[in-house]
């Protein structure tokens, strides 16, 4: 079943494509892989569909429970009410709020009680608070960053602050998660371990995920489709086998080997 399908995007920087004429599905509970050389439009792409950019033409469709909905020109915030929820390349935590704060915070949207209720603090409030701040804790827990809590974020290392931005993400409760880079800067041992993260959280969270990384070992690893972008043009999707041995992919990568 389908979840979201991209019908012949493009986003044009003046006379730049930076993404042209792209396609792409996802169906629901997939764990699919973008990858390409740099300035391929990866980022572009997530920005198309997360309400950053408008498309200069083209149609993002997503199926939500049943209902067709075209996501171009939402604003990111509708988009992000829609149930698509995604991390950023360059880490975008609060690094001077707490870690638990930082997660309280991406809660805020789905904050259950009305206004009224939160401005007079009426007991609902603090019921909900509660309830929110035990989905945080165990958010964090998976992601073993419970001991944390209390923690500014800025303190945190960089593998760690990779992670709280992936529990930020969550705690929006998605349909959709979009992860651009998120091993980016991690060394072997943190990548081996995200790459078990990311495979547990899209069973127990009945996730689709679509992933921009470079690091291959974790995209080969985990994904079960892969698409290459390469300037702008949807060039190979496949397998990950099918992926390694293709040749116009592998010519991308400069005839390195992936
Ligand atoms: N806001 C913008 N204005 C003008 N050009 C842009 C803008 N954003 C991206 N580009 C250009 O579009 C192309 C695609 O960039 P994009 O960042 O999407 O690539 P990428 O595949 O994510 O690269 P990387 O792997 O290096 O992050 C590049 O040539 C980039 O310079």
């Amino acid at each position: 079943m389908s979840l979201l399908k991209i019908n012949n995007l493009t986003k044009n920087f003046g006379g730049l494509a930076a993404v042209s004429n792209v396609n792409l599905e996802l169906g629901k509970n997939e764990l699919v892989g973008l990858i390409g050389p740099n300035g391929a439009g990866k980022t572009t792409l997530f920005n198309l569909l997360t309400g950053v950019y408008e498309p200069s033409e083209g149609d993002v469709l997503f199926y939500n429970e049943g209902k067709k909905e075209r996501l171009n020109g939402m604003k990111p915030f509708k988009v992000a009410n829609k149930g698509l929820s995604r991390t950023f390349q360059n880490i975008r935590l609060f690094k001077d709020l707490t870690v638990l704060d930082n997660v309280l915070i991406a809660m805020n949207g789905k904050q259950p009680v009305g206004v009224l209720t939160g401005i007079l603090r009426l007991p609902n409030f603090y019921k909900s608070e509660k309830k929110m701040t035990e989905k945080a804790l165990d958010l964090l827990a998976i992601f073993d960053l419970k001991e944390k809590e209390t923690s500014l974020a800025k303190n945190l290392s960089y593998g760690e602050q990779r992670r709280l931005e992936i529990v930020r993400a969550l705690a929006t409760e998605p349909k959709l998660l979009f992860l651009d880079e998120p091993a980016a800067g991690m060394n072997p041992q943190e990548t081996a371990e995200l790459t078990e993260l990311i495979k547990k959280i899209q069973r127990e969270f009945d996730l689709t995920i679509l992933l921009i990384e470079h690091d291959m070992s974790l995209v080969m690893d985990v994904c079960e489709r892969i698409y290459v972008l390469e300037y702008g043009q949807m060039i190979a999707e496949g397998k990950p086998e099918e992926i390694k041995t293709n040749k116009r992919v592998i010519k991308a990568y400069l005839g390195g080997d992936l």
